[in-house]
């Protein structure tokens, strides 16, 4: 196999990823950030995003000689053969993406980029950037190409190794070859295409999955309406292989770093063309209720249907987007926390991938180091984020640190009846809440 000399620009959970894999594979590739402390960390092998396997990837990298970083992409380019961008795209003014990192990073190496040179995006971006970036490099001899990622955050290198497809879309369909090629030992399906089409897979594929998720959590809704079973719905609706079990899980709405603002961006590329995209703004209208459905859960649990939650004190388990992950960003749990707070409840929280000392986090919650204390004179526990140790907490404990009998599992991820023989209420999201036999009936 040619070994390649790649530059990858930014080293967040695509970048990095990016950048450790291909090296796993046996290329040569330079990684370059603009924040000097993270290139600093880097160097050193210092990973501090939670990804398993990429620490390990990073430090086998730097050992070997095939990876390095540097700051600033300037620094990176001069001897690449193929430069990915993996720059933030994030939420910009009405909810289209905000290029800014991308056409900063273009302006920078336009005139650094080695003749021949193949410059991938694989940020995501919206229809017509491939084409805009050409435009802005105006170097024939440079090829822009489309290369969306599609890993997931908590699997990153796993989902990178090992793709469900590969898409690459260019032009030039030797510029796409050329990229192709360098994940040709993953026996991937590959999509070779052009540019607008490869970049707007990316928006279909998380739209499309963000729409699996609004359904389910309607369908939820509906459930608890008319006293049917969500989990006994989808494993119904799972087994047919069109629709599949994956993406089933109703929760508290859905969050991250890419699919609220994925799905905002393509309203706004409909919107610019248009087109009214009635679906997705259903999709997207659906999810914000879901976060408001949740509170109103909550407070109907723990307060009854006319309490308030002006000074109570609630427990939460888990704040971060999902499990397996210490990531934040646009997380339905804060959002969930924030909307709790406006009413006024008094918030303790526990996740085992976040610091006490998460500064971002004291204007809506108190972070404490165990869920045990979490649990402590709380009126009611609201799980919000399905990490598997919660599961195998001690629930006879919990209970009797608890002051009120109420758990809302905003996941479905307890199982009811060790809650049930713990003396605790189980709220779940679906279904009927499952009552200890002895206890009187918490409003349903
Ligand atoms: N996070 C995911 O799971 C995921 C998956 C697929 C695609 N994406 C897309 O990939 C892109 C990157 O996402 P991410 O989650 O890796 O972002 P991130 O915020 O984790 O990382 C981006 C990195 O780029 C650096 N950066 C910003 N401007 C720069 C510049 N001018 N020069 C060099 N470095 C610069 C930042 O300092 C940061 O380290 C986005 O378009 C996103 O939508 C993300
Ligand atoms: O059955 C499910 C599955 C997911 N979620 C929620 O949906 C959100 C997104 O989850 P996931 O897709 O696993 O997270 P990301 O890591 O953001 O990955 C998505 O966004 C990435 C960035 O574009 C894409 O690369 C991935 O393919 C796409 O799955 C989270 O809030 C999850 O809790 C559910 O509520 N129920």
């Amino acid at each position: 196999m040619y070994r390649y000399d790649i530059a990858v620009i930014g080293t967040g959970y695509v970048g990095l990823t990016t950048g450790a894999c291909l090296s796993s594979l046996g290329h040569r590739v330079l990684c370059a950030d603009v924040d000097a402390r993270k290139v600093e960390q880097l160097s050193r092998g210092e990973v501090r995003i939670l990804e398993p396997g990429l620490a390990e990837l990073v430090r086998e990298g730097l050992a070997a000689g095939r990876l390095g970083f540097v700051l600033g992409a300037a620094n990176a380019v001069r001897d690449a053969d193929v430069v990915f961008l993996c720059v933030p795209t994030p939420m910009g003014e009405g909810g289209a993406a905000d290029l800014a990192a991308v056409e900063s990073v273009v302006e920078e190496v336009r005139d650094l980029l080695p003749p021949g040179c193949v410059l991938v995006n694989k940020s995501t971006v919206p229809v017509g950037t491939a084409e805009r970036v050409a435009e802005l490099i105006g170097r024939p001899d440079v090829s822009v190409v489309s290369n969306p990622e599609f890993l997931r955050e908590g699997s990153a290198v796993h989902d990178f190794l090992n793709p469900d497809r590969i898409v690459v879309g260019a032009q030039s369909p030797a510029a796409a070859e050329r990229v192709a090629a360098l994940y040709a030992r993953l026996g991937a399906p590959t999509v070779l295409t052009d540019a607008a089409s490869a970049e707007l897979v990316k928006y279909a594929a998380n739209c499309f999955l963000a729409t699996k998720l609004s359904y389910v959590n309607a369908m939820a809704e509906l459930c608890e309406r008319v006293g049917a079973n969500i989990g006994d719905v989808t494993e119904g609706m799972g087994y047919d292989r069109r629709i599949g079990q994956a993406f089933l899980q109703p929760g508290p709405g859905w969050g991250g770093s890419c699919l609220p603002k994925d799905t905002q961006a393509l309203l706004q590329v409909a919107e610019s063309v248009g087109f009214d995209f009635t679906l997705l703004r259903a999709t997207t209208d659906s999810n914000a209720r879901q976060r408001e459905r949740m509170v109103d859960k909550i407070a109907h649990a723990c307060v009854g249907p006319h309490g308030s939650l002006r000074g109570v004190r609630l427990g939460l388990l888990g704040l971060t987007f999902k499990a397996g992950t210490n990531d934040l960003r646009d997380s339905p749990a804060l959002a969930v926390a924030t909307l709790l707070r406006e009413q006024g409840a008094e918030l303790v929280a526990y996740d085992p991938a976040l610091s006490v000392h998460q500064a971002e986090l004291t204007e809506v919650v108190r972070l404490l180091d165990e869920p045990y204390a979490v649990a402590e004179g709380a009126a009611g526990l609201v799980l919000l984020t399905e990490w598997p140790e919660f599961r195998a907490l001690d629930w006879g404990r919990m209970a009797n640190l608890l002051a009120g009998r109420v758990v809302v599992d905003t996941r479905n991820h307890l199982d009811p009846d060790v809650l049930s023989r713990a003396g605790l209420s189980w709220h779940g999201l679906g279904n009927q809440p499952v009552v200890p036999a002895s206890s009187v009936r918490v409003p349903a």
